[in-house]
């Protein structure tokens, strides 16, 4: 890894959620997921990924073993946590008349930064959320933005934290071409740089085959592979598990991306 060594690998065993009588996930082992790394968690709708996101975050009713490097975080309390682990949830943040610049530093003290008011807050918010392009908005009212605004301000929230790890449940689901390609960068570069494990459900394969460093493909509650996207993302896998045909073709620069012939 590239960047400082932070708190290590996130590991998971015995992850077992039920919701009522069903069995969604059924003890599943995962990891090590690298720290420093992004890994992608794929799969199609309903097969778990979320389920497992959030058991990873410690919301879900579960007696699974969750590590990172030396630390049990399955034994540690809600709020002790919360500082290792941030999760993103898919539903956009809601849209409270708060200004955008007050909710990142609102989200910042509820991190390991926590304790009132510091010099650097407003400089270290303003920072992130320039870096996701949206400085301009800092002081405008989160009821009055959209979707995709409000899941970019989602993210600075999420990163001014400064987690151990990252927990991004379809984080680009509402961004344009041009964020979704610059929000994977900056999730990466900060990743690397602050030795963070990152999991990020997607659900655009191109994406995972290109930015990803590290890919689960989940069907039905179960690992179907984990690696290399390139070694997870495969013809046979996509047939399995997608229902379509498909291939895995390079473009002239040799980067990765899926065509599609049909369903089947
Ligand atoms: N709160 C809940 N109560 C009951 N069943 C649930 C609940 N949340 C999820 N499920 C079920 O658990 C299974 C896995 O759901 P999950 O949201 O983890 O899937 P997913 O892979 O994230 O799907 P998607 O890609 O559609 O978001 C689904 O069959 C879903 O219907």
């Amino acid at each position: 890894m590239t960047g400082p060594d932070r708190a290590g690998d996130l590991c998971a065993r015995n992850v077992t959620v039920r919701y009522g009588r069903r069995t969604v996930l059924q003890d599943l082992s995962l990891g090590p997921l690298p720290a420093g790394r992004v890994s992608a968690l794929l799969g199609p709708n309903g097969s778990g990924k979320s389920t497992l996101l959030r058991a990873l975050a410690g919301l879900e009713r579960t007696d699974a073993q969750v590590r990172l490097g030396a630390t049990d975080l399955s034994r540690l309390r809600p709020a002790a946590r919360a500082r290792h682990c941030v999760y993103l949830p898919q539903a956009l943040p809601p849209p409270v008349h708060l200004q955008v610049l007050e909710s990142v530093i609102a989200a910042r003290r509820a991190g390991p930064h926590a304790g009132g008011w510091q010099d650097d807050e407003v400089t270290e918010s303003l920072e992130i959320l320039a870096r996701l392009g949206v400085d301009q908005l800092a002081l405008r009212y989160m009821d009055a933005l959209s979707g995709g605004q409000r899941q970019l301000v989602g993210l600075a929230q999420a990163l001014v934290r400064r987690p151990d790890v990252l927990l991004l449940d379809e984080p680009l689901s509402a961004l344009d071409l041009h964020h979704q390609f610059s929000v994977m960068d900056m999730v990466r570069q900060e990743t690397r740089t602050r030795g963070m494990v990152t999991v990020v459900v997607l659900h655009d394969l191109n994406i995972a085959l290109q930015q990803a460093d590290y890919a689960v493909m989940l069907s039905d509650g179960k690992i179907q592979g984990a690696g290399p996207p390139i070694q997870v993302v495969t013809a046979p896998v996509l047939r399995q598990v997608y229902g379509v045909r498909a291939r895995i073709e390079h473009c002239s620069r040799g980067r990765p991306h899926v065509v599609v012939d049909g369903v089947e």
